[in-house]
């Protein structure tokens, strides 16, 4: 299972992922997409991912505004696969910037 972080490493992983905020248990980003087709793209593309890594983002879609919430639900807080899942949904944003 993986391992909480505790709130200087999870300060240190946020210096790597600027549009990123730590909130409680979760590490979150709010994004506006073009459109609201981007935006389901956009959610379709980190599925995929989430589905690789079999961790998966929370993810609140409000017409092109999309919020994710990054956190390990087995552990209640945030962990490595957090972090990586918002470098890996930092990347899908990339490409579209
Ligand atoms: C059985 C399956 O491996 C687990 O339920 C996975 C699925 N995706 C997950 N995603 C997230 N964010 N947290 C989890 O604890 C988690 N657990």
């Amino acid at each position: 299972m993986a391992e909480l972080l505790t709130d200087d490493q999870v300060t240190a992983s946020l210096a790597n992922l600027p549009a990123w905020r730590a909130e409680d248990t979760a590490l979150v980003r709010t994004v506006e997409l073009g459109s609201f087709s981007q935006a389901i793209q956009v959610v379709c593309r980190v599925a995929e991912i989430a589905e690789n890594d079999n961790h998966h983002p929370d993810i609140d879609i409000r017409w092109r505004t999309l919020t994710f919430r990054c956190t390990t639900h087995s552990t209640g807080g945030i962990t490595a696969l957090d972090v990586s899942l918002a470098e890996e949904i930092d990347g899908v944003l990339d490409v579209l910037r």
